[in-house]
């Protein structure tokens, strides 16, 4: 779906579909070369990292794995609780394996950091992120990120796996909606 046809909720173009992939190549690239002889086993973060996973893992010219979790705040019910729980843990051992967390976002840091930390326990050879979009402004949590597609302002955004209310995420692009949406 593009943009086009967001029934009157109207998106702001952040990153278009062509923009997101030369970006994710040049991602994928930089993951090939720094890994060079090495086995990549690439964990995606259910939902939102779905599409990136997707056409990153595509972009690599050679052999790559790829696993998944889903995690969830709980608590108080927002993300920013920073309780984790797994929803659905890995299929994969990852004693001795190169981990490359892939996810759509960083927003607050608190996912990833809970989860960079879960994995390292688990006795990774190494655990790496590689996130398409960072919001550096607000960040609560430093997270030491390898590879990152852009850097964003801070703004909900929507499109390419991120969702309001489950709703945007096969949207081809990425863009912030318009303020009714949200009132
Ligand atoms: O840096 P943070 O503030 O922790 O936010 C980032 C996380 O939030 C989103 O997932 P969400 O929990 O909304 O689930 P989803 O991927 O299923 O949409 C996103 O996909 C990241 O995983
Ligand atoms: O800006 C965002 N959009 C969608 N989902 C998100 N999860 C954390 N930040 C965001
Ligand atoms: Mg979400």
């Amino acid at each position: 779906m593009d943009e086009k046809h967001v029934e009157g909720d109207l998106v702001n173009v952040l990153y278009t579909e062509e923009q997101i992939q030369n970006r994710l190549a040049e991602l994928a690239a930089a993951i090939e070369r720094d890994y060079e002889g090495k086995e990549i086993l690439l964990v995606g973060v259910l939902k939102g990292a779905v599409m990136v996973m997707a056409d990153l893992a595509r972009h690599f010219g050679r052999h790559v794995e790829m696993d998944w979790m889903a995690i969830s705040s709980y608590g108080s019910g927002t993300k920013s609780s920073g309780v984790v729980r797994i929803l659905k843990d890995l299929d994969t051992d990852i004693n001795g394996r190169h981990v490359v967390v892939v996810e759509d976002i960083i927003d607050t840091g608190l996912t990833l950091s809970w989860l960079v930390s879960n994995l390292a326990s688990r006795g990774p050879a190494s655990v790496e992120i590689c996130t398409l979009l960072r919001k550096p402004e607000a960040q609560q949590m430093s997270v030491d990120v390898k590879y990152v597609g852009y850097d964003i302002p801070n703004e909900f955004v929507v499109g390419y796996g991120l969702d309001f209310n489950e709703k945007y995420r096969n949207l081809r692009s990425i863009g912030t909606l318009a303020p009714h949406v949200y009132s």
